[in-house]
């Protein structure tokens, strides 16, 4: 073949392949994004229209930036604060409505009955969403684990936290080293040293940061209710008086439990959860394409009137009186662990910690908010007091 003919050949192949790269683009960029929002609009679903590449990232800046400057009144009516652009868009198309994320669409489903759906699911369709590199080197392990893998994992770890472990108070951090260094020895298990450091991590962080935050918002909230500060350490002063509570002391605790459940409704660590369709999947009358994120906004659900009734926004622990499933008019109003399969695997330890922390800190102090106190709370990793929490104890 002559040179020319050649080039010419080298060149058309090249332009070709330009001009894939480009439609290519120019599908993922602007052409399949407009096709999901066609589709859900279809279904009746309202939501924003998609701009491009930065979806609603924007807007959501902007709200964050103004709501998060000042702080709010000493009441429990945060969302507009926590989750702003949530609130907006909620008041606006309703509780199922769709946002953009980037290019990635976001379907927000505020309904009990669709909350269940998705965190029950079993079929594999809803995964937990691809994350940036951050994300995957803070936290990787268990919570970020799909398929096989994700099964294999969660049945070596479930044992550390049997009940009759965390009973004997051996349940934890050595115990589940033990146990999964224990498991990579076993011949045949492809369980490596990298997984198990991966667990260790994804412990640490997972385990530390949400139960110190569900402490630190219940000092705050009975420091901002004293009279159910009294009325929970009168509980644990006439059951144990200053001796430090055992299990069996800590199970008899109701009011301390009852006081605990309405702060994680209030203030849920985990402000939402997040799936990701992998293939078209049909929840109630929805059908959703592939890749979607499905956003489950926990605090939104945690204060809906029309689960929890008119007073939603007051701190009232008396409604977690005749246990959690009773407490709301549908029991997927309340998930601060998560639900389904998926479900945090380390709740009744949580429990456990939050029971024991509380009842001693009640038994040998009273506590009150520091003047300086700015009430903000505002949604990072989880739900923070932006301006920390000064809280002034007094020994009693
Ligand atoms: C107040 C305390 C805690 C709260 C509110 C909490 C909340 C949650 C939630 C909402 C999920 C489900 C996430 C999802 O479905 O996407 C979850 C999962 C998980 N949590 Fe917790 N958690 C707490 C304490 C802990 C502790 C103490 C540990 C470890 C010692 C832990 C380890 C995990 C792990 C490993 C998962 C992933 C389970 C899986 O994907 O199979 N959590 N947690």
């Amino acid at each position: 073949m002559e040179a020319p003919t050649l080039m010419v050949l080298v060149a058309s192949f090249s332009a070709l392949l330009a001009s894939l790269c480009i439609l290519k683009l120019v599908y993922s960029l602007w052409w399949r994004p407009k096709l999901i929002e066609r589709e859900l609009k279809q279904q009746g679903i309202g939501g924003t229209s998609y701009n491009f590449l930065c979806g609603d990232k924007l807007a959501i800046e902007k709200l964050m930036i103004e709501a998060w400057s000042i702080p709010v009144s000493l009441n429990h009516e945060i969302i507009p604060r926590v989750d702003p652009f949530i609130h907006q868009i909620v008041q606006t198309y309703g509780k199922v409505c769709l946002s953009w994320i980037g290019t990635r669409p976001r379907l927000i489903l505020g309904k009990a009955e669709l909350v269940r759906l998705i965190l029950n699911n079993k079929s594999g369709h809803f995964q937990k969403p691809p994350q940036n590199s951050l994300v995957k080197l803070l936290a990787l392990g268990l919570a970020a684990l799909e398929g096989e893998k994700w099964a294999k994992h969660r049945r070596l770890i479930t044992p550390a936290f049997h009940h009759e472990k965390l009973q004997d108070g051996k349940a934890g951090n050595a115990d589940l080293l033990g146990l999964l260094l224990q498991c990579k020895e076993e011949k045949g298990n492809e369980l490596t040293i990298e997984d198990v450091i991966e667990e260790c991590k994804m412990f640490y962080f997972a385990g530390q940061e949400t139960t110190a935050i569900w402490l630190t918002w219940t000092l705050i909230l009975l420091s901002m209710h004293p009279a159910w500060q009294e009325k929970a350490r009168q509980e644990v002063l006439q059951i144990c008086g200053k001796t430090a509570p055992d299990m069996e002391i800590l199970n008899r605790l109701k009011i301390v439990t009852m006081v605990l459940f309405e702060v994680l409704r209030l203030y849920p660590p985990a402000t939402y959860l997040a799936r990701y369709t992998v293939q078209r999947t049909k929840v109630g009358d929805i059908c959703i394409p592939a890749g979607v994120e499905v956003y489950v906004p926990t605090t939104l659900l945690h204060h809906d009137p029309e689960y929890w009734g008119d007073d939603a926004e007051e701190f009232n622990p008396e409604r977690f009186a005749e246990g959690v499933s009773k407490a709301s008019g549908d029991q997927l109003a309340f998930y601060p662990f998560g639900w389904g399969p998926r479900i945090c695997i380390a709740q009744n330890l949580a429990i456990i910690e939050a029971k024991l922390a509380l009842a001693m800190i009640l038994q040998h102090f009273s506590f009150k908010l520091s003047p300086s106190y700015a009430h903000a709370p505002c949604a990072g990793f989880t739900l923070q007091p932006q301006h920390g929490a000064p809280i002034i104890l007094k020994p009693i």
